[in-house]
């Protein structure tokens, strides 16, 4: 049956060809071309994309949006079956790494797969030598062995160098003794521990001849190969249900305790420093940092990714804002489409602006990652402080605006959106920890605070700051500089954006290190003044993102109407930071206040600009109803009849009468009708 498109008319007012901007979105024509056909090659095949439970009435189907309803062991059971089932559609149609990724993209399940390609996998290549890449990754590209990141401990998680576990090499027998000593130094919430892996990446302190010489990784087997079960010494299981019904429920994280677990010499990573034969230590000529390159690596691909799950929620929020009509009828007409309100799209369209932000920052990240890990294999360590300042600073920024956006778009959506057929509790609950894993938000920031005190007291030893940095080089005329901003239309203007950015960043950066100078203990004053550090970092950071969003517009970018598009939402984004942070601007004296007012001003002109393209803009991520997962994002916004429908299909509805009744609401209805007659 042909569906009629409710948002037929809103598509209609698009401004620009949104084809073209799905390119722009995708990074390039290939790109697109890859997820347009895997994510509707998942879409299609029920294998992927359904549910399959086994219950009492035999194998049973369900859709995406009955996720929520269904039990945690079933979910498992289902999430290892597709997997098992994508990978041997990855083999068997020989499908490139790009479109195996896209295919576990779209499959949209936590699962181990994600530890062992994400995580597992990154720690042997940056860790290992090459006999050991040699090894172990055909084996683990192959799957057949699987494995996980065992770094964190029931007592320590940020605080790396503060893990117990206890890797002591023994001379005599060639081996290390992984062991646990205390019930804090369990490892604690690895993914794809609990049920799964065979192997993991442990982080344990390496000691060798009594001395303690810090955090090494080492692989260590944990299960059999041949019947799963724990290897002798080992203790492992699953740590529980989290968060949200469903949502990052499909995954393992776990539990793990060694008690004098033995393992090969070879075993230990050894790029970053060496246990020989004899048990003497050696360090390389690498940095230590190196043991952290596995994060740098995760949290680069955690921006894109950010972008993804943001883009999710807007498509959402802004189709069921286009359908959706409250108040104002006259004469029996219609009501108003709830985008209209000023109020709507001052929460909304920020969030769309991020969305591309974000996609712009995390493609160039890529291109940054990539650049300095090739440096780092010809030995070249100079830009690996500021990959790593970076890369943290960007997740921690991402991905805090996008779990907060996600949530704001479920109000935007107002009483459905709390709902799970929106998807959107689900989507919040399964988004919501990457605010803390691969890092917690503000401890990264914190890291990128300190990357910056440094970089303000080397200029003064005419040391030249490079890439994102380079803006510090202008420090006398950016502590010094005012806006010359006359009216709200000078807003549009790149530079005046990011001289105000820039100023910004420089000034807080520049007032931390001021106070910290105060102290006698630098340590001690860090401390102290860690809220104003994070601020601080929080303004560096918001100038990479609205730099790069300038920079990718300086790019030539082809398509009706493209690039206009995006220079409204890059001024968005930018114009929204500033007004939200306007006091920031205001306290280092770059703006006055009627600058900051003018800046509201331009916003609200954005958008009225924005508002005929919204729903458009939001096409052009190219979801799936699938991906959504949601009757309010539905493509053809037919929104009303599939919640109805969708309401029936409840567990609760199966009978009209509720289990329970008997014992707990006739009595109630009993003593009710006793009381009357008294
Ligand atoms: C279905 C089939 C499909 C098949 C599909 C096939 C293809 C699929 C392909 C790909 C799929 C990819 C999927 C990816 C998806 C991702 C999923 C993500 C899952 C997430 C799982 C989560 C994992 C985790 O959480 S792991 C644990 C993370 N833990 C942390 O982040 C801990 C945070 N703490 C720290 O990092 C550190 O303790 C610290 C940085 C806070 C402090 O470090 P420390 O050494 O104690 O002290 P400090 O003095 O501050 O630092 C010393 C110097 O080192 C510098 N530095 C610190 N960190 C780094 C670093 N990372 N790199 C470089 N340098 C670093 C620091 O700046 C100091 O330098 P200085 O010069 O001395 O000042
Ligand atoms: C879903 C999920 C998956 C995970 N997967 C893995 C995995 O695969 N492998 C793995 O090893 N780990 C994994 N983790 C663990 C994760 O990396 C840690 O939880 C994370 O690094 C934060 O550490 P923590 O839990 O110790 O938090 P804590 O450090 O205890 O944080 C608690 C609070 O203290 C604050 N805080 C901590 N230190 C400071 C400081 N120096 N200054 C100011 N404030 C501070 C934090 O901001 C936070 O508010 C996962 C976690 C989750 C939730």
């Amino acid at each position: 049956m042909e569906s009629i498109d409710y948002l037929a008319e809103e598509r209609k007012k698009a401004e620009f060809n949104v084809d073209e901007m799905k390119i722009v979105w995708a990074g390039s024509r290939r790109a697109f071309e890859v997820s347009d056909y895997i994510s509707k090659l998942v879409a299609d095949d029920p294998d992927l994309s359904f549910i399959f439970i086994e219950c009492h009435r035999g194998i049973q189907g369900f859709s995406k949006e009955e996720r929520t309803m269904l039990p945690r062991k079933e979910l498992f059971k289902n999430t290892l079956r597709k997997s098992a089932y994508s990978w041997k559609h990855i083999i068997d149609h020989q499908l490139s790494e790009e479109e195996a990724e896209r295919l576990r993209y779209f499959v949209d399940e936590p699962a181990f797969i994600d530890s062992h390609l994400g995580v597992f996998i990154p720690a042997i290549k940056g860790q290992g030598t090459k006999e050991q890449l040699k090894k172990w990754l055909p084996l683990a590209y192959k799957m057949q062995i699987i494995g996980c990141y065992a770094q964190t401990e029931l007592g320590h998680g940020s605080n790396v160098q503060g893990l117990e576990t206890t890797a002591t090499f023994d001379p005599r027998t060639d081996e290390f003794v992984i062991h646990s000593p205390t019930l804090t130094s369990s490892k604690w919430w690895p993914g794809g521990l609990g049920k799964v892996s065979t192997h993991a990446i442990v982080y344990a302190r390496l000691i060798t001849d009594g001395k303690d010489h810090g955090i090494n990784g080492f692989i260590v087997q944990l299960r059999s190969l041949e019947d799963h079960k724990p290897l002798p010494g080992i203790t492992v299981g699953d740590i529980g249900t989290k968060f949200g019904n469903g949502a990052y429920n499909t995954m393992d994280n776990g539990v793990l305790r060694f008690d004098h677990v033995r393992i090969p010499r070879d075993q230990m990573l050894m790029r970053v420093a060496q246990v020989t034969k004899d048990g003497k230590y050696v360090q390389s000529d690498v940095p230590r940092q190196l043991l952290y390159e596995s994060m740098v690596y995760t949290r680069q691909a955690l921006v894109t990714y950010a972008s993804g799950a943001l883009s999710r929620a807007v498509c959402i929020a802004t189709r069921y804002s286009a359908v959706r009509r409250q108040f104002g009828s006259q004469n029996g007409g219609q009501e108003i489409q709830v985008i209209d309100y000023k109020t709507q799209q001052s929460r909304l369209f920020p969030l769309l602006a991020s969305a591309y932000a974000f996609r712009f920052v995390g493609e160039w990240l890529k291109w940054f990652y990539t650049d300095v890990t090739q440096r780092l294999q010809a030995n070249d360590f100079s830009t690996l402080p500021e990959l790593h300042a970076t890369t943290a600073g960007i997740k921690s920024l991402t991905t805090t605006a996008t779990a907060d956006g996600i949530e704001e778009c479920r109000k935007l959506c107002g009483g459905h959106g709390y709902l799970c057929s929106s998807g959107l509790p689900e989507l919040y609950a399964v988004y919501v920890p990457a605010c803390t894993f691969e890092g917690d938000n503000v401890v990264l920031l914190l890291q990128v605070a300190r990357f910056l005190m440094k970089t303000v007291s080397q200029l003064s030893s005419g040391k030249k700051p490079t890439g994102t940095i380079a803006y510090m080089g202008k420090i006398e005329h950016l502590m010094q500089c005012r806006s010359d901003v006359e009216q709200a239309k000078d807003w549009l203007k790149p530079s005046a954006i990011l001289e105000a950015f820039e100023a910004r960043a420089t000034r807080m950066s520049v007032a931390c290190a001021q106070s910290l100078s105060k102290f006698d203990n630098p340590e001690e004053g860090f401390q102290e003044l860690a809220p104003d550090l994070v601020e601080a970092a929080l303004a560096h950071c918001q100038l990479i993102v609205v730099s790069k969003f300038i920079e990718k517009l300086q790019q030539d970018i082809p398509g009706e109407g493209i690039k206009q598009q995006l220079e409204v939402l890059c001024c968005i984004y930018a114009l929204f930071l500033l007004h939200k942070h306007h006091g920031d601007f205001l306290v280092t004296g770059y703006i006055t206040s009627k600058q900051g007012l003018f800046a509201n001003e331009q916003l609200r002109a954005l958008y009225t600009q924005v508002r005929p393209n919204a729903v458009s803009l939001a096409d052009a991520f190219n979801h799936t109803d699938h991906f959504l997962g949601s009757i309010l994002g539905r493509y053809d916004g037919n929104v009303y009849p599939k919640l109805y429908e969708a309401a029936w299909k409840d567990p609760l509805n199966e009978s009209d009468v509720p289990d329970g009744f008997d014992e707990y609401i006739r009595p109630l209805l009993k003593q009710q009708l006793q009381t009357a007659r008294l």
